[in-house]
C-alpha cells in the first residue's frame, strides 16, 4: 500500500533523509521512533507531499504521488494527518470544523457530513461539544477533535506526527486510547512517537530513525525486547531508563 524507494530529502545542503526504503501493508499500524531531529517528521511529511523528496519514489496504492500530476489531491484525500498541534479553526465549532473538508472537497452535503461527524464525535465520547468552539477545549480533546476531522475524509491511512507531545501528561492517555481503538479496526498508520511503551504496545512494526537513516526495523517487541543494533540500543536505553 506505501512503498518507498531509494528516498533522499536535502534542505539545502543538509541531508536530512538518507536513502530511505520502506514498505507499509494495508492494515499496517507503524511506529517511528528516534531521537530529535533524525528525520521522523520529514519522512511522514514527504508521504503526502508536505514535503517534496528531492529524489526518490513513493507509491500509494502502486501509484507513484510524484508523477501524480492532477490526481495528487485525490492521493492527499486519502491520507489523513494529525499534527502536535491540533490546527483547529478557533472561529469554527467543533462540528463545523469537522464537516467543512467533506464538504468542501467529498462534496458532501451539509446534511450528509454532519451525521457523519456526529458518529465520530459519539465514538470519541465528544457529543456534547459539538457546538463549542476550541478554545474552550482541553488539549486532549481538541487533539481527538483533529483526529475525528481526519476520519471524517474516510481517509485509508493515517499519518501521526507527535500528537501527545503538546499535551498535559494526564491528557496524553486520552489520546492514545482513541488511536488504539483506531488501530483495532485495521486502519493503517503510521506513528511517530515518543511514547515508547505506546510503540510496544500498539505498534505492528517499529522503525528507529538515526540521522536521517533508518537503522533498524523489527516486530514491535522483538525491536524493544532485542535490539540488533547499537544505535537503537544506545536511544532506548536512554528513554527507558525513566
Ligand atoms: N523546513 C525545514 N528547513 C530546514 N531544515 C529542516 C526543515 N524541516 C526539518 N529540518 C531539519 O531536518 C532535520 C530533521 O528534522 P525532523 O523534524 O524531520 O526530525 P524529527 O526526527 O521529526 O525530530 P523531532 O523529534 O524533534 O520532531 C532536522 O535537522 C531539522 O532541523
Amino acid at each position: 500500500m506505501i512503498k518507498i524507494v531509494n528516498l533522499n530529502k536535502y534542505f539545502k545542503d543538509k541531508h536530512v533523509l538518507k536513502n530511505i526504503n520502506l514498505e507499509i501493508e494495508e492494515g499496517e499500524v507503524v511506529g517511528l521512533i528516534g531521537p530529535s531531529g533524525s528525520g521522523k517528521s520529514t519522512l511522514i511529511r514527504c508521504i503526502n507531499y508536505l514535503e517534496e523528496p528531492t529524489s526518490g519514489e513513493i507509491y500509494i496504492n502502486g501509484e507513484n504521488i510524484a508523477n501524480s500530476g492532477k490526481n495528487i489531491d485525490k492521493i492527499r484525500q486519502k491520507i489523513g494527518m494529525v499534527f502536535q498541534h491540533f490546527h483547529l479553526f478557533p472561529h469554527k465549532t467543533v462540528l463545523e470544523n469537522i464537516i467543512l473538508a467533506p464538504v468542501l472537497t467529498k462534496k458532501l452535503t451539509k446534511e450528509e457530513a454532519e451525521e457523519k461527524a456526529l458518529k465520530l464525535l459519539e465514538t470519541m465520547d465528544l457529543f456534547d461539544k459539538k457546538d463549542v468552539y476550541p478554545n474552550s477545549l482541553s488539549g486532549g480533546q481538541k487533539q481527538r477533535i483533529a483526529i475525528a476531522r481526519s476520519l471524517a475524509m474516510d481517509p485509508e491511512i493515517m499519518l501521526f506526527d507527535e500528537v501527545t507531545s503538546a499535551l498535559d501528561p494526564e491528557m496524553v492517555g486520552e489520546v492514545l486510547n482513541v488511536m488504539k481503538d483506531l488501530a483495532k479496526t485495521g486502519m493503517t498508520m503510521i506513528v511517530v512517537t515518543h511514547e515508547m511503551a505506546f510503540a510496544k504496545q500498539v505498534a505492528d512494526k517499529v522503525i528507529f530513525m538515526a540521522d536521517g537513516e533508518i537503522v533498524e526495523e523489527n516486530d514491535a517487541l522483538e525491536l524493544f525486547e532485542n535490539p540488533q543494533n547499537p544505535r537503537t540500543r544506545e536511544f532506548l536505553s536512554k528513554v527507558l531508563e525513566y
